[in-house]
């Protein structure tokens, strides 16, 4: 593919996006499509999302994106952006910038009308190529030899960029993380190093939002080495100052060798040491959900399956396990047994157990409990607490018979249990 023209993408073909390109670009205005989607595409990787930049103020994107037979949402109508729809799909089209006035964290923006000065306000060389709707590329900032050398390089004056939004030294590891190669540009490194403070102006929300895209980077192990180097990690994970986070490897290792899809949580469990007492904290001061906070605190607090475990004392933990959580811990403990196992002939055994028990967690399907209230009301239990403690007793039961008792020999049992009571 020319490296200056994308016109073979798939995606720039799509009969909506070029009719709203075609609606915001006459009378003597223009719409460029900007950002990650012509990253993505000249580095052959896949678009997720696709961003617009355009020289209609908000009001006239509004205008002329309905009249053209498209909803719109006002995003982030302070920004310049619109979200218009069509078809189940976004896009977000944003007003060209002319200047920015920031306190580091929110900026407020004037509107432009000149390509290259809303491309010297963008964060990364190879973050601001813009792509003309026939597929044509257009390069102010010298991106494309960037690119093509794998160099994540702040545009202009690094400090100056930092300083507009410290989120950006957090976008610059996780972006050379993905796209990056050798070591990191050296400017970038001590910008991001000289600013480190200027992170705990940032909302929780919006560094852990950006912490999970580095972790689900291809490997993200170097990117963090140097985030270490720099300060910035012990800024925004404090904690992880004594952990040793080159743990990561062998997890990486495993996934690309066993075809594990990267799972951010995972990742950061992984560099996380067991039994890591300040994980409630980090979890509470990250805002993680709660389901990720849940995963977190299970990794530190309960130990993996014995890897030797005979398959129905298995089942019987499959069967009360969140499947997600003990899929990740016996991950966790295979990654771990892995790594141990070129020095130590047990730890082969240990990481051939792990191997044997997630494939029996995956290849059982999990029984449903065959007795319910409404049978223990037929056989003349009164609804309440009671119903509650017999079906929970011969629940226990029917899991310590390895799931092999039927419901007639349940509800026996239960006639039997319910007589002796009363
Ligand atoms: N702090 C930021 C955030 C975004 N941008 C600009 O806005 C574009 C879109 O931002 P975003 O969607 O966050 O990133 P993408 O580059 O699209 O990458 P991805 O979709 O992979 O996150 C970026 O390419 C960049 O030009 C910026 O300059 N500074």
């Amino acid at each position: 593919m020319d490296k200056r023209l994308i016109s073979d993408s798939k995606w720039l073909a799509d009969e909506k996006l070029q009719t709203l390109l075609a609606a915001l670009s006459t009378d003597g205005e223009e719409a460029r499509i900007v950002g990650g989607a012509v990253r993505n595409t000249l580095l052959g990787q896949t678009v997720t999302d696709i961003d617009i930049a355009t020289t209609t103020e908000p009001g006239e994107t509004v205008r002329r994106a309905r009249s053209a037979g498209f909803r719109t949402a006002p995003t982030g109508i302070d920004h310049g952006t619109v979200t218009v729809i069509a078809d189940g799909r976004a896009w977000e089209v944003t007003t060209l910038r002319a200047d920015v006035e920031t306190d580091g964290r929110h900026a407020s923006v004037t509107f432009g009308r000149d390509w290259r000065s809303d491309a010297e306000r963008r964060d990364f060389t190879i973050n601001a190529l813009y792509a003309c709707a026939d597929g044509e590329i257009v390069d102010l900032v010298g991106g494309l030899p960037d690119l093509e050398n794998r160099t994540l390089r702040f545009i202009g004056d690094a400090d100056t960029r930092i300083t507009e939004d410290y989120l950006r030294i957090l976008r610059f590891f996780r972006f050379f993380a993905w796209y990056g190669r050798g070591r990191p540009d050296a400017a970038g490194l001590k910008a991001c190093a000289r600013h480190r403070d200027g992170l705990e102006r940032l909302s929780a929300e919006r560094v852990w939002a950006e912490l999970k895209k580095l972790l689900s980077a291809p490997d993200p192990s170097r990117a963090l080495l140097w985030m270490r180097q720099t300060g910035v990690l012990t800024k925004i994970l404090p904690e992880s100052e004594k952990w040793g986070i080159d743990t990561i490897g062998p997890l990486i290792e495993a996934e690309q060798t066993l075809g594990w899809q990267p799972d951010p949580l995972l990742r950061l469990a992984a560099i996380i040491p067991p039994y890591e007492p300040r994980i409630t904290e980090l979890g509470r001061r990250l805002r993680l959900s709660n389901a990720e906070k849940a995963a977190l605190e299970g990794w530190a607090e309960a130990p993996s399956p014995a890897a030797n475990l005979d398959e129905s004392g298995f089942r019987k933990i499959v069967y009360r396990a969140d499947a997600k959580g003990l899929s990740r811990r016996l991950k966790l403990a295979l990654v771990s047994a892995r790594a141990r196992a070129s020095e130590d002939d047990g730890a082969l055994m240990e990481a051939a157990g792990y191997t044997r028990l997630m494939k029996l967690a995956d290849a059982w399907q999990k029984p449903s409990f065959p007795v319910n209230g409404n049978d223990l009301a037929k056989l003349g239990l009164v609804k309440g607490k009671a119903v509650g403690e017999v079906l929970a007793r011969l629940e226990e039961e029917w899991i310590a018979s390895d799931f092999s008792l039927k419901r007639d020999a349940l509800l026996e049992r239960a006639a039997a249990m319910i007589s002796s009571a009363g």
